[in-house]
């Protein structure tokens, strides 16, 4: 992100600057340099509240912007109540940080306007995410292009596909809740312990086990610095010791073992291998298809992918998964129907492996997942950035180059689609409930072109490890003054971190 305010009158400005300087700061011209520094500061703090306030028009927000940073500080250190103040203030608002100007939508209607209109806006991630993920990759592309590469990759997530993940999904599961049980029931802080199955669980399914244990743990661990950079508005240059600096470094290495393991994978395959993960099923639909001419994925390009996956998944499932069991923990009534379920449909196997079939035959625990998604959204809002002005409404237009930012968290809380929406309550998703007849308001996944791809498989993978961990776990919450409180980490979080406990299940 440069910190030019607005091309062209930037430019009008310094050339104006150097004129007045040339004429005027001479040996002979009485004006001192120190007059004409502040002078020409004080000239360019007033140029740039005036283009906020241009942008800004009758918008809820800061008055006045704080000169160069703007909203830096509340941008770096993002609080969810700082957030809803922020949707309660109007139905677009907005806040300008460097030269970003932003706006925000927190009605379902323009939300949802904004995640299809593809003609005017486009993802942004954020602004740090094209440093850190590369510019060539796919995600950052537009229009016909991203149709036409997306649909190369639906192969990834057809049912079949995700048929041959659920094993793999199931042994990282048995797997950590081992690890759990190993400490025979002291309770401490799981968030980050959920953090790690869902990381060991993505990287299993997507590369099986052509990562080592070890070289999967150090993603782990270099993948907190991706993270640290997801703030919606970084500091603008990628200096060593930056958030963003660090986080490419971060990706470095994970995309470097990221492509050993295609090389792998391609190997194996020729050699006659069987399919085990996702980089395998990929590889071996491609193969098929060069006899057919269809498109061809490099090394470095599949490993890119792979590594958006990761991205996309990977602190969007581990809030899902810590709000999770923070919530059947603290509703034994839900749990009980969980496990009730489990039983009904698993008959005498309840600690038997997962299939999908029967994961798909779990109603009940479905819509307890739908439930944790909607309570606790664990994406707030969705970065696009316009391409043109956007008339948006009747009333505002949002200028070229902004961000606009369609949010999840009020639709999902709209007391019209969800009575009481601040209850947790799995019932309003079945038959007796009516949440089902307001689909437009369930945005958990976004919407529209870039809706989520992984959907279906995040929802087995919550839904799985709902299903084990009932059967197999005991588990206690211990409940502190802030675990209802919200802490954002790029996602949402409990504050207290969930403080939990886990026994073998009687
Ligand atoms: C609870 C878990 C998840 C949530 C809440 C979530 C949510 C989202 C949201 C809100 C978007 C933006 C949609 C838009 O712009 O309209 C998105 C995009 C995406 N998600 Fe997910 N996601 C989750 C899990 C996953 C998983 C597990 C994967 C892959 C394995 C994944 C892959 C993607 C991809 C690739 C995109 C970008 C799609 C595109 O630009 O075309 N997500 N997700």
């Amino acid at each position: 992100m440069s910190l030019s305010f607005d091309n062209h009158a930037f430019k009008a400005a310094q050339s104006a600057v150097k004129t007045f300087f040339q004429k005027n700061t001479g040996p002979n011209s009485g004006v001192s340099t120190t007059a004409v520094v502040v002078t020409t500061l004080v000239g360019l703090f007033a140029y740039e509240q005036y283009v906020y306030l241009k942008k800004k028009q009758n918008l809820p927000g800061p008055k006045y912007k704080i000169p160069i940073i703007g909203a830096l500080m509340d941008s770096m250190n993002p609080t969810f109540e700082g957030y809803l103040s922020k949707w309660k203030s109007g139905e677009l608002s907005c806040v300008g940080v460097f030269d970003r100007f932003v706006v925000i939508a927190s009605t379902c209607e323009l939300s949802r306007k904004i995640l299809n209109s593809p003609v005017y806006v486009v993802p942004t991630v954020v602004d740090s995410m094209r440093t850190i993920l590369c510019a060539d990759n796919w995600v950052f592309m537009e229009g016909k292009e991203h149709v036409e590469y997306r649909k190369g990759l639906n192969v990834l997530f057809t049912r079949k596909a995700l048929g041959i993940y659920v094993p793999i999904q199931d042994r990282v599961y048995t797997k950590h809740f081992k690890e759990w049980l190993a400490l025979d029931g002291k309770s401490e802080q799981y968030q980050w312990r959920f953090r790690e199955l869902n990381m060991e669980a993505s990287l299993r399914v997507f590369l099986g086990d052509f990562l080592s244990d070890e070289v999967c743990s150090t993603i782990s661990q270099k993948y907190f610095d991706i993270t640290a950079a997801l703030e919606l508005v970084n500091f603008p240059w990628p200096f060593p010791g930056t958030k963003v600096w660090k986080a490419m470094r971060a990706r470095q290495y994970i995309v470097h073992h990221f492509i050993a393991g295609v090389q792998d994978s391609r190997k194996r395959l020729s050699a006659g291998g069987g399919v085990t993960c996702m980089m395998d099923a990929w590889i071996k639909s491609m193969n098929e298809d060069q006899v057919k001419g269809g498109k061809m994925f490099g090394d470095r390009e599949i490993a890119l992918t792979i590594l958006t996956f990761l991205f996309a998944s990977q602190d969007a499932t581990s809030s899902a998964l810590t709000w999770a069991f923070q919530l059947l923990a603290d509703h034994p009534d839900v749990l009980a129907r969980v496990r009730e379920e489990q039983i009904a449909v698993r008959g005498d196997d309840v600690n038997g492996k997962l299939t999908i079939d029967v994961l798909e035959s779990m109603t009940y625990t479905r819509q307890v997942v739908k439930e944790i998604l909607r309570l606790r959204p664990p994406v707030l809002m969705i970065p696009y950035q316009t391409k043109k002005d956007w008339p948006i409404n009747d009333n505002y237009t949002v200028p070229k180059g902004a961000m606009v930012i369609p949010t999840t968290y009020p639709a999902l809380h709209d007391p019209v689609a969800y009575p009481e929406p601040e209850s947790f309550n799995p019932d309003r998703w079945g038959p007796e409930g009516h949440a089902e007849k307001y689909p437009k308001n369930f945005m958990v996944f976004g919407n529209g072109p870039h809706h989520c791809l992984g959907k279906e498989y995040a929802f087995l993978h919550l839904i799985g490890i709902v299903a084990q961990a009932s059967m197999q776990l005991d588990f206690v919450h211990h409940r502190t003054k802030d675990s209802d409180k919200i802490s954002i980490f790029a996602t949402i979080y409990p504050v207290d971190g969930c403080i939990m406990s886990f026994t073998p299940r009687a």
